[in-house]
């Protein structure tokens, strides 16, 4: 038997003790969850209703995680992968899972992340699908590492699966575009060729653009959404599955102005995506982007869609509420924050504010819902819950939270 990491806590399994188990959840990080006599057992790849056999890397305080080494009874919603190197790739977790189960249950985890992390019991609408469940990302930026020293550069990938620093190869990706898998090739052989350029890893953009695969991340990328063009630097920020975005902004807007609302503020607006496509509904939006670059091309987008009842400010989102007049009762503040999601002082001053509705979108339900507390306890509550599949056999999503102010 191998020995065990110096820092393996050997209760209330040994190190890579085999147990059997019946999965009956799953974790919004994608992980199967079993229990044994009621202590929580956590299996990546393992489905509900499955009873497995799997094999313990570690105790934690109250749970311990297992790597899958059979199924015994196999869930009748598993289904064949659709790319080999699932399991081994960090990308995705549930390509094993049948399409209207992955939606299934990630609508199904938003419900659960509100209840255990901000104790809100509400109902939470069915997760909308992508168009287009294959093939959908317009970009991904793998990876490679060369050795200290020289040397042939390594793998040219992702992360692998639960690892933190290791890459593994990846020639396709059935997820990305087929115009990104047809360029990857030629792309990675030159990435080899010159490898004597790289002193050290680096990181290859591929995004998909009007009909070419763009690498440098300071050129001008195109992405058109309904009747609206946007342009952007290739290395900044854009939702990366054209094929939901009109459906994604379209609820959006219903839900910015539905109530009523002439104003709208777009609090990290990055080239203008919701800012410009609502802005129909709206008598006057207000922008507010970080990022110079994003800003700038929202501002230049507004104006090549002939928009003119749109400003936008390059600053941190908190910024915004000094620089607009809009009566807090007309107006509505969507917020669309990075990964890491608002933060205490820019939520603060959105309910000093305090506008009618907030529409909080975000890509990682995790973080919402902690804001979502602070919201809810600064004297708003929700009245729509409405997940968007955006990264198909992935575990990530995003989600529409409408609130209101009480
Ligand atoms: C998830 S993206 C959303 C962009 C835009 N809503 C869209 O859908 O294209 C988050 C954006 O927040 C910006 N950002 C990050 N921190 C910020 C801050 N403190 N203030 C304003 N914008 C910020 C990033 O530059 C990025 O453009």
């Amino acid at each position: 038997m191998q020995r065990p990491p110096k820092k393996f806590v050997p209760t209330p399994f040994e190190y890579h003790q085999e147990i059997e188990l019946e999965v009956q959840s799953l974790t919004n990080l994608g992980a199967g969850v079993g229990r044994i006599n009621g202590w929580v057992v956590f299996v990546p790849f393992a489905l509900p209703g499955e009873t497995v056999k799997a094999r313990v890397f570690r105790n934690d305080k109250n749970c311990s995680h297992a790597d899958l080494i059979e199924v015994l009874v196999p869930s009748p919603d598993r289904i064949e992968p659709g790319c080999e190197l699932f399991g081994t790739c960090g990308g995705c977790q549930y390509q094993h899972l049948s399409y209207e189960k992955q939606l299934a249950w990630k609508t199904r985890q938003v419900g659960e992340l509100m209840k255990h992390m901000a104790g809100i019991e509400f109902p939470v609408n069915d997760c909308l699908s992508s168009e287009q469940t294959w093939n959908y990302r317009s970009k991904i930026t793998p990876h490679f590492e060369k050795p200290r020293g020289g040397g042939e550069i390594g793998p040219i990938g992702f992360l692998a699966f639960g690892r933190r620093s290791q890459l593994i190869d990846v020639p396709q990706c059935p997820i990305a575009m087929e115009s990104i898998n047809a360029a990857l090739p030629e792309i990675r052989e030159k990435t080899r060729a010159n490898s004597a350029r790289y002193k050290r890893g680096a990181t290859i953009l591929l995004r998909a653009t009007d009909g070419r695969i763009e690498t440098n991340p300071k050129a001008t990328a195109v992405e058109r959404v309904g009747d609206l063009t946007f342009q952007f630097l290739a290395g900044d920020f854009f939702q990366n599955n054209p094929f939901i975005l009109p459906a994604f902004t379209g609820y959006a807007a219903t839900k910015a102005s539905e109530a009523g609302a002439k104003y709208l503020v777009d609090a990290y607006c990055g080239s203008g995506l919701f800012a410009l496509t609502l802005a129909k509904n709206f008598e006057k939006v207000a922008g507010v982007e970080v990022s110079e670059t994003s800003c700038e091309w929202a501002r230049k987008n507004a104006k090549a869609n002939g928009i003119a009842n749109a400003e936008f400010l390059t600053a941190s989102a908190e910024a915004i509420f000094e620089k607009i007049d809009f009566p807090a009762q007309e107006t509505t503040v969507l917020i669309d924050p990075p990964r890491k999601g608002s933060t205490p002082e820019f939520l603060e001053q959105l309910i000093r504010f305090g506008p009618s509705r907030v529409v909080y979108i975000s890509c990682n339900p995790a973080t919402q819902v902690r804001d979502l507390k602070q919201l809810s306890e600064g004297g708003y509550q929700l009245s729509d819950v409405q997940p968007f599949d955006l990264f198909p056999h992935t575990r990530h999503l995003e989600c529409v939270m409408t609130l209101e102010k009480r």
